[in-house]
């Protein structure tokens, strides 16, 4: 079998591709490059292109009728710039992803995999997210994949197609054999900041120390991006079974979402312990204002992800830490290559 994965030349999606290939699925990776990296693509069955262009996925299924499921990992996903160009995060997120499941559906692939966010709940009271918690999203990128997930959950009421959608929160780490990691040399998440302080020799700041948490600082569910990618394995080894092909009439929707997380979530002032654990104890943190816009944040309880897929994260925080930190050292090799 082979799989096709939209924006697998990013961050997840290259990671996911790495661990089908593993596994003996051989990826196939669409990938308008426009933030994806050449690079990762390197040694995989490639095509360079949008995932609303027609002509492009049915010549992919022509040249590879093997895809059995395809991951749909293509999108655009930094908060902040969703809220200067909302119109475009539409187009893409959710324009691109009708276009993309009309493109399956024409073409008989009837298991699609989402790459969905887990951002769009209301965090229940202890900060923990269910499948059954409210929605509730917060920004235009976190509505953005909510209406994606509820435009193909009528496509799969009226069409072949089925789809699980995987929500989880903030990917951290990289492909444990460093063939693949964070594309940006520059990150603004907490854990790339902190390898930038580590670096430059300077305090990093925790920006935020009054919010209701067991330290005051904010709760994020930190989830290494090999565990995700595990994840995405295990939903296309067990797919039918979560979606049955054939469904009784009037039963189940062709439409399953799973969550993905850690179950207690860690706060910044836990981050920044796990990360002295890994780099030794000089490193250095002080107190600073919350950023604009920050939120007190969530955690994910997983029970449904081990009940349906047999899934839990393996890695360690402090693992994660450690594979971000041999990663910035790797990136900066194939920058200067
Ligand atoms: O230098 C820093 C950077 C962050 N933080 C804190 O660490 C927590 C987590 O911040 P991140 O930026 O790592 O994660 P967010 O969930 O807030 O948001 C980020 O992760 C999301 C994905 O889950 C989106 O990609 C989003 O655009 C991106 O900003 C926040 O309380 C933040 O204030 C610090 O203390 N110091």
């Amino acid at each position: 079998m082979k799989v096709l994965i939209t924006g697998g030349a990013g961050f997840i999606g290259s990671t996911i591709a790495s661990a089908f290939a593993e596994r003996g699925i051989t990826p196939v990776v669409l990938d308008s490059l426009i933030t994806g990296r050449q690079e990762f693509t390197d040694g995989k069955i490639f095509y360079q292109g949008d995932i609303g262009d027609g002509e492009l996925v049915d010549a992919i299924f022509r040249e590879h009728p093997e895809i059995g499921v395809a991951v749909h990992c293509a999108a655009l996903i930094v908060v902040p710039d969703s809220m200067k160009d909302p119109l475009r995060y539409y187009r893409v997120n959710l324009g691109r992803t009708r276009d993309f499941a009309e493109h399956l559906v024409r073409n008989g692939c009837d298991r699609m995999i989402f790459a969905s966010t887990a951002g769009m709940y209301r965090p229940e009271a202890d900060l923990s997210v269910t499948e059954t918690s409210a929605l509730e999203p917060q920004n235009p990128y976190t509505r953005s994949k909510m209406m994606a997930e509820l435009m193909l959950e009528d496509v799969c009421r009226a069409t072949s197609l089925r789809v699980v959608s995987l929500r989880y929160l903030n990917p951290i780490g990289a492909d444990p054999q460093l063939r693949t990691g964070l594309q940006s040399s520059k990150p603004t998440h907490a854990l790339g900041k902190m390898i930038e302080s580590y670096e430059l020799g300077v305090p990093f700041k925790i920006t935020g120390v009054d919010w209701d948490t067991r330290d005051g600082t904010a709760i994020r569910d930190y989830i290494h991006v090999w565990d995700i990618a595990r994840a995405f394995c295990a939903a296309a080894d067990r797919f039918d079974a979560i979606v049955p092909p054939l469904r009784p009439a009037g039963e189940g929707s062709g439409y399953e979402v799973i969550n993905l997380g850690t179950g207690d979530g860690t706060t910044v002032r836990e981050l920044v312990d796990a990360f002295r654990e890994v780099v030794g104890e000089a490193f250095v943190a002080e107190e600073a204002p919350a950023r604009p816009g920050d939120v007190v944040g969530a955690f994910v309880r997983p029970d449904k992800a081990w009940e349906l897929l047999r899934w839990k994260p393996e890695y360690t925080i402090e693992d994660a830490i450690r594979h971000s930190l041999q990663w910035a050292e790797r990136r900066r090799e194939l920058d200067v290559a």
